[in-house]
């Protein structure tokens, strides 16, 4: 199991992000921003209470015939090919052009990205039309920078976050999207600048769904704040990763932790997230 990395506090720049974060939260909080989710069978549920607790309104539509009246009233769409099948990638792709047409934000979630040519060319076309952030883990992010079907662990990663901080800028630069590394430290990048989120717990990797749910949080953040792309997904990973820490007091194992996330998540104030966020530059 990856440990927590050697993070170190830097008074004036920690509390720059731990405000941005709280700020982000409490504005997700009373604008309640309506989220469309197509995402696969697994993560439902949870992605839909994180986005509840979180004070956001979640959608699950994938219907193709729905998107062009439905889609361009959503805040954000977040797209995850986590159980991909032919029929439902020619709504992905729509909903994403819909979004991209409408100004609306979308994120991609790549699940098991290099698992096989199918899922994968499905990935890259999707990343074609311009996901405004690409949240993946270490191995997704790799299996989309090199553009190949890779040795994989399915939808689990093989690789610390930090091996794919190269990776991450390379697709982030070649796709103009925010892109996001998950693990024990989360990774955000432009392309260029490299921020460290420094908290959560790694009790979350033992609950399916936590990266799925995270990157329909990272939708959430971004939609009320479009023209801060990289802090709104940092502060994202931030405040769901404060929600596993807390919640990790009250939990004995992976299915309580379930439950006391989304009740962490919900109960977070404002001295918390002051006191817990740990966001910090890494270049
Ligand atoms: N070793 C770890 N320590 C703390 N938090 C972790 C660790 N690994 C993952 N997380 C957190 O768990 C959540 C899911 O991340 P991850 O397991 O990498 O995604 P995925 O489920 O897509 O593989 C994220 O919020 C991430 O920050
Ligand atoms: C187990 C599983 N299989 C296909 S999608 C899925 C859920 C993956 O969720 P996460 O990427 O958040 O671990
Ligand atoms: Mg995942």
């Amino acid at each position: 199991m990856e440990s927590k990395s050697n993070y170190k506090e830097e008074e004036p720049e920690a509390t720059m992000w731990s405000q941005k974060a709280w700020a982000l939260l409490s504005t997700v909080r009373s604008q309640s921003p309506l989220i469309q989710c197509i995402t696969n069978f697994v993560s439902m549920d949870l992605m839909a209470n994180t986005l509840l607790s979180a004070g956001a309104s979640p959608a699950m539509l994938h219907t193709l015939e729905e998107l062009t009246d439905f889609t361009p009233q959503v805040h954000a769409l977040c797209v995850n090919v986590g159980t991909l099948s032919t029929g439902w990638l020619p709504a992905m792709k729509l909903a994403a052009e819909l979004a991209l047409k409408s100004g609306k934000p979308w994120v991609l979630d790549p699940v098991a990205a290099g698992a096989s040519g199918f899922r994968l060319k499905a990935c890259l076309e999707l990343v074609d039309l311009k996901p405004t952030v690409i949240r993946g883990n270490g191995s997704e992010i790799i299996a989309l920078a090199k553009a190949s079907v890779e040795p994989t662990k399915g939808v689990d990663s093989s690789h610390k976050s930090t091996d794919a901080i190269e990776s991450a800028k390379s697709l982030a630069q070649a796709s103009g999207a925010i892109v996001a590394v998950s693990g024990a430290v989360d990774i955000v990048t432009d392309g260029n600048r490299v921020v460290g989120a420094h908290n959560g717990v790694a009790m979350m990797t033992k609950i399916t769904a936590t990266g799925c749910s995270v990157t329909a949080l990272i939708a959430a953040f971004v939609s009320v704040d479009q023209s801060h792309v990289l802090e709104a997904t940092a502060s994202a990973l931030s405040v769901f990763g404060i929600a596993g820490e807390m919640g990790m007091k009250m939990a004995n194992g992976p299915a309580s932790l379930r439950m006391h996330l989304i009740d962490s998540l919900y109960g977070i104030d404002e001295a918390c997230v002051l006191s817990h966020a740990k966001i910090t530059s890494l270049s």
